[in-house]
């Protein structure tokens, strides 16, 4: 039998607590070890009835296991990220946005022996556009429709002066590259930034972003027009109760993730 992966999760919110709780109930291959969060007394308790509850610890020692899954505001990705990588560790993040800006770590990862996995989350058909990007690729476009509320927060919103809260009909309220998508929209967009990476990069993937009345679950919409295929695909996410921008398939998606890291049949690339 493979050997048994360690994880530890940094968060623990809409995606992190669902993971933790998954893994808690025994995935094959792979031990919850350690969580971290912003209040290390509230994650005690939110773990303290788990069959084999973890260790609570600061985000930085998180890095002692195996995998680091981030599922934390894309403020404390920076942190998360550079000691798993540091230490050599697989690092699987969820705010992907915050990667863009910060492709260095990449470079250091080749140097430490760590791997960055970047779970394909709230999005689909990554292995499609990875196939595609193996060829030519002409456009990458994405367009995300989400309930008003589920763009609230948002800094380009605030620097552009835009309620999304007065919105009466679906409003177009970004349009522009991936790159700048994941700056103005943190914590709304990763999806696009997971789609930059696996094709054809932040600045070539065009990104549009709807605050739309007329819908209640976030949905992506994914354009590829490439030398070897057409795709078109959606993919409608149903808000999680715990925070309405994070479509409910997000943890299931790294749930799914990790067990590629460990399962002998692996299907999709
Ligand atoms: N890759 C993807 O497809 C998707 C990514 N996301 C991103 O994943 C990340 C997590 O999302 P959610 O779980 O919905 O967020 P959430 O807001 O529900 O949970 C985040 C958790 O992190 C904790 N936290 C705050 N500061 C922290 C710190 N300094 N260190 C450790 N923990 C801290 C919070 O207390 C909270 O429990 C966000 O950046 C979000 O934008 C969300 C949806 C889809
Ligand atoms: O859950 C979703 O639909 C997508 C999302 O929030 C993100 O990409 O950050």
């Amino acid at each position: 039998m493979a050997q048994e992966l360690t994880v530890g999760i940094a968060g623990l919110g809409a995606i992190g607590l669902h993971l933790a709780r998954t893994l808690d109930t025994g995935v094959e291959g792979l031990r919850l070890a350690a969580v971290s969060a912003r209040d290390l007394k509230k994650a005690q308790a939110n773990v303290g009835g788990f069959k084999v509850p973890p260790m609570v610890v600061p985000n930085a020692e998180l890095a002692a296991c195996d995998i680091v899954v981030e599922a934390a505001p894309a403020a404390a990705f920076e942190e998360i990220a550079t000691a798993a990588i540091e230490a050599g560790k697989i690092f699987v993040p969820s705010s992907v946005g915050a990667l863009l800006p910060r492709m260095h770590l990449v470079d250091r990862a080749k140097q430490t022996g760590a791997r960055i996995i970047v779970p394909t989350g709230a999005l689909l058909g990554l292995d499609a556009v990875r196939a595609a990007a193996e060829g030519e690729v002409e456009s990458v476009t994405i367009e995300t429709r989400k309930p008003p509320r589920g763009l609230e927060g948002a800094p380009y919103l605030k620097q552009h002066a835009i309620d999304v809260g007065a919105v009466t009909t679906a409003t177009c309220v970004f349009k522009g590259n991936a790159f700048d998508a994941a700056q103005g929209f943190p914590a709304n967009v990763n999806v696009a930034a997971a789609l930059a990476l696996a094709g054809i990069g932040p600045e070539r993937t065009m990104v549009e972003i709807w605050a739309d009345p007329g819908v209640t679950r976030n949905t992506h919409t994914i354009r590829v027009e490439a030398a070897a295929a057409r795709l078109t695909m959606t993919i409608e996410n149903v808000p999680s109760e715990e925070n309405p921008r994070t479509g409910k398939i997000t943890p299931l998606s790294i749930v799914a993730c990790l067990r590629g890291l460990t399962s002998t049949l692996k299907v999709g690339s």
